[in-house]
């Protein structure tokens, strides 16, 4: 059960009308998103519709070029990932960045590790290490001191993902999660990110996938060439009118009107 005061309230990251180019490519173009405590926000959107852009920029990776970025209801400044992080906003790539020969807890902690003088304090990361891992209820890991090259698929995005909510975290992003992992492991990771917001987590999903969506979300938001088709809440749509809306950018009367997205689809 999410929170509950889930979805309700200040959003936690708020976007209003943000921009974004790269040269004289116009990749973002006026988009509007939210997400909030307790809340699973899918982002969805064809090939080069612009998630990892917006994604990115949040993230403080890129800058958007004009629009608001508020968090939890103020105007802020990112410009760089360190500020995205002090604001309480961690992204899990897809390539996740763990360090193969190191083990669980010497991944949560990679740059940012407890120190004691000049001495990394080993005991306090690893207890803080297991206390993340079990109170996200991850029983899949014999140890915290298993070597991430010996972890299955689905275990690494595990250690990825609480590595991200080790740190107080407000706002996770995952992207794509489960699209290298099977059956079993997409359920795991799955329950794992329905977990996340229902500790209070505001949860930003990319996603290809609309059974992940379907089964996960409780808001989607569509991209459509570089515009918020549509910001819904999960309950209240199908996976056919997802896919309209990611491949048209409109659903019944849902969505871009056509004269917009033909703008969106000439510039
Ligand atoms: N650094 C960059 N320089 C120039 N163009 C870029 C850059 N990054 C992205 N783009 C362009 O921006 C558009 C949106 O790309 P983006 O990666 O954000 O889309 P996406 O929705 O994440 O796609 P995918 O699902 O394929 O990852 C694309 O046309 C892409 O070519």
């Amino acid at each position: 059960m999410a929170p509950e005061d889930a979805g309700s309230g200040t959003p936690v990251l708020e976007l209003r009308k943000v921009d974004k180019h790269f040269g004289a490519v116009h990749v973002l173009k006026g988009v509007d998103f939210e997400a909030h405590r307790g809340e699973v926000t899918a982002l969805v959107g064809d090939n080069g519709a612009g998630k990892s852009t917006l994604v990115k920029s949040v993230a403080g990776i890129h800058a958007f070029d004009a629009g608001e970025y508020l968090f939890e209801g103020r105007p802020v400044k990112v410009e760089n990932p360190k500020q995205a992080n002090a604001l309480g906003i961690e992204v899990v790539y897809q390539d996740l960045a763990l360090c193969d020969n190191l083990d669980v807890v010497a991944n949560m902690y990679l740059g940012r590790e407890n120190r004691t003088g000049i001495t990394l304090d080993e005991a306090s990361m690893e207890k803080s290490a297991r206390e993340t891992l079990d109170g996200l209820s991850v029983r899949t890991l014999k140890s915290v001191r298993t070597k991430v090259s010996s972890l299955s698929g689905g275990q690494r995005q595990t250690v990825a993902i609480a590595r991200a909510v080790l740190w107080n975290s407000k706002v996770v992003i995952l992207d794509e999660p489960t699209a290298a992992l099977g059956v079993a492991q997409t359920e795991q990771v799955l329950n794992l990110v329905r977990r996340l917001a229902d500790r209070g987590l505001a949860v930003i999903l990319i996603s290809h996938n609309m059974n992940d969506v379907i089964k996960v979300a409780d808001r989607v938001v569509a991209l459509y060439l570089g515009q918020t088709a549509a910001q819904i809440k999960a309950k209240d749509t199908t996976t056919a009118q997802i896919v309209e809306l990611i491949t048209s950018g409109r659903s019944g009367d849902i969505g871009l009107r056509d004269a917009d997205a033909e703008n969106g689809g000439a510039a």
